[in-house]
């Protein structure tokens, strides 16, 4: 027997646990004074219900009981407050304003690293009340909230989702565009959103047909509009002439409330990029992000149509923090206002554009290119963090670099949470499946007989993903490097690998059976940092503007050049 804890999982010491308690007891002073009532809900749920609310975090604990139900603990604690108003107390008149602390259960944040998967959630829900006026309610007693649990830096990034969800139901795009755009939106992935509102590429002719392109441009601008009310100005003359402005005024009324509260606006930043992985928001979303930790404090949002999905239509809107991300952000250190941007720099096959990039962008390199042993190169106002190209999402994700460069491949295999902002062009290369030349007879008995191949990759996830989508079995042999090796030594039928000139494949006797995607490289940020550090922004524009009159090779076997990865 293991005596330990279970993989994500601790016990609270003393210390932490009185400090813990001492926050809880202040912040559910602080709701309780507002009006708001305790409740708490069940640590499992039936699947089904989590489910009625769209995108659900993922829950690493799903199970089923001894009467055939799907359960899941609890990884969020709205879709169970939604589902408790619509249930035992439907009948109440409201408004309802309810608070709690609650364990939530989440699979670790990534690939990267085995983080924490119970956390605490203190929020608030009020149900029954719509408006301006209870929609800046929900906002200011969030920063109150966080300002009451000790944290005193943060910002408040805000905006409405109702003029996406007007452009999108009257671009007469096909429903798979809108949901891609949706998913690009979900990933704050610009380069991919960019790719699907360029509708008049015949490469998206099948899935945008139809899309009107004043719409489209819309979608694409909207995102990129952030500041104080001038950003919600900004938004109403580029949405009102496509008749998609509503929703706006009444943001504009519940922006003028905070701003009336004082600190309110301070921490209040217009953000229309501000769109939470949850897809039932109807209005206002807000997310906290401090610029000490890579990952929010908490989120919420107005979801008028939740309850619905539970059977009864009430109004409502609420938000959640995590009480382990309160107190990191609370920590004593460095004020991080000051320091400089760390950029993570890919070595290797990327490592001589990406400089020449970030030089053109303005950056000073001085050094970088000639680092010999040293690992993180300061000049004024940057540090780089020099990375195995791999590595760079988990630098970012993480918040050990505020943005970094790498090829789409590995953002791909990675799966990161962080912001994709520009195609650089440089790095192209696509990623095929190959196999000995005149195999394929050979292969595909195999396939007969034992009904899958063997490949051989340094890249499971994409690998993964492929042949998931072409329906075909297969074990992957996962390497690290010379993947041409594996069908030569009989290690494996076939690889999925990069190829650029082809050189490689020919030398080793090989050939393409299949396309699977092709990459770019890529500047991506953390969101946090994306969303506290104006920098980012000015860094993203300028890389995207030598991008764009670069002389880089294009994808080769591709007629975009540079283009993008599908
Ligand atoms: N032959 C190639 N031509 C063009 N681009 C390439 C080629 N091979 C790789 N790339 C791109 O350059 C990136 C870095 O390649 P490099 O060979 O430096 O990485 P690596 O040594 O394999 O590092 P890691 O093991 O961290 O992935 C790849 O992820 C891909 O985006
Ligand atoms: O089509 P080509 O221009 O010949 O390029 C293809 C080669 O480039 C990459 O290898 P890399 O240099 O990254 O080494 P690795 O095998 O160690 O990953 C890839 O894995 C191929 O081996």
């Amino acid at each position: 027997m293991s005596i330990v804890t279970p993989s994500g999982f601790r016990d609270v010491l003393a210390e932490e646990a009185a400090a813990r308690e001492a926050i809880t007891r202040a912040v559910q002073d602080l709701f309780a004074s507002r009006g708001y009532v305790p409740v708490e809900t069940p640590t499992l749920e039936v699947m089904g219900v989590l489910e009625a609310g769209g995108r659900v975090p993922a829950t690493p604990f799903k199970f089923f009981d001894s009467r055939g139900d799907l359960l899941a603990m609890r990884p969020d604690v709205t879709l169970q407050v939604a589902r408790m108003g619509a249930t035992r107390l439907a009948a109440e008149p409201g408004p309802l304003r309810l608070r709690y602390t609650q364990r939530v259960f989440r699979e670790a944040d990534s690939d990267a690293r085995e983080g924490a998967r119970e956390l605490t959630q203190m929020g608030v829900e009020c149900l029954g009340e719509e408006g301006p006026a209870a929609d800046a309610e929900i906002i200011g007693l969030f920063s109150e909230a966080l300002a009451t649990a000790g944290v005193e830096e943060f910002s408040l990034a805000v905006a409405t989702v109702a003029p996406l969800r007007a452009l999108l139901d009257r671009s007469g795009a096909p429903e798979a565009w809108k949901a891609a755009v949706l998913d690009a939106y979900h990933a704050s992935n610009f380069v991919e959103l960019d790719r699907l509102t360029d509708v008049a590429d015949p490469a998206l002719a099948g899935l945008a047909a139809g899309t009107a392109p004043a719409y489209a441009a819309a979608i694409r601008a909207l995102p990129r509009i952030r500041g104080g009310r001038d950003a919600i100005e900004a938004a109403r003359a580029l949405t009102a002439p496509l008749g998609c402005a509503g929703g706006l005024d009444d943001f504009e009324r519940t922006y003028e409330l905070l701003a009336a509260a004082g600190d309110g606006a301070r921490r209040v930043l217009v953000d229309f990029s501000a769109m939470s992985s949850f897809d039932y928001y109807t209005g206002i979303v807000f997310a906290a992000y401090s610029p000490r930790l890579g990952t929010p404090l908490g989120s919420g949002g107005r979801y008028d149509r939740l309850a619905a999905a539970f059977g009864a239509d009430r109004p409502a809107a609420g938000f959640a923090f995590y009480l382990e991300q309160a107190m990191a952000a609370a920590a004593d250190g460095d004020a991080p206002a000051a320091r400089p941007l760390r950029v993570a720099v890919p070595k290797g096959a990327l490592n001589a554009d990406a400089i020449d990039a970030l030089a053109a962008a303005g950056l000073d390199v001085t050094g970088l290119a000639d680092p010999g042993r040293a690992l993180v190169v300061s000049n004024p106002g940057v540090d780089y963090i020099i990375v195995r190209p791999s590595d760079a999402p988990a630098f970012v994700a993480l918040g050990a670099a505020d943005c970094g460069i790498c090829g789409k491949d590995s953002l791909l295999e990675a799966a990161p949470d962080v912001v994709e902002l520009a195609d650089l062009r440089f790095g192209a290369c696509r990623f095929v499946v190959a196999e000995p030349v005149g195999a394929a007879e050979a292969v595909a008995e195999r396939y007969r007989r034992l009904g899958s191949i063997r490949v051989a990759t340094k890249y499971p996830r994409i690998t993964r993903a492929h042949y998931a989508r072409t329906g075909v079995q297969v074990e992957i042999v996962y390497l690290h490097g010379n993947i041409e090796l594996a069908p030569l030594t009989g290690l494996a039928e076939r690889i999925v690998d990069i190829t650029a000139t082809g050189t490689t494949l020919r030398e080793n006797s090989l050939e393409v059976v299949e396309e699977v995607l092709g990459s770019t490289a890529r500047f991506f940020a953390n969101p946090c940092a994306f969303r506290t550090d104006d920098r980012i922004t000015a860094l993203a524009q300028a890389l995207a503007d030598h991008a764009a009159t670069a002389d880089y090779a294009p994808i080769p076997g591709s007629s975009q050049p540079g283009g993008p990865a599908s």
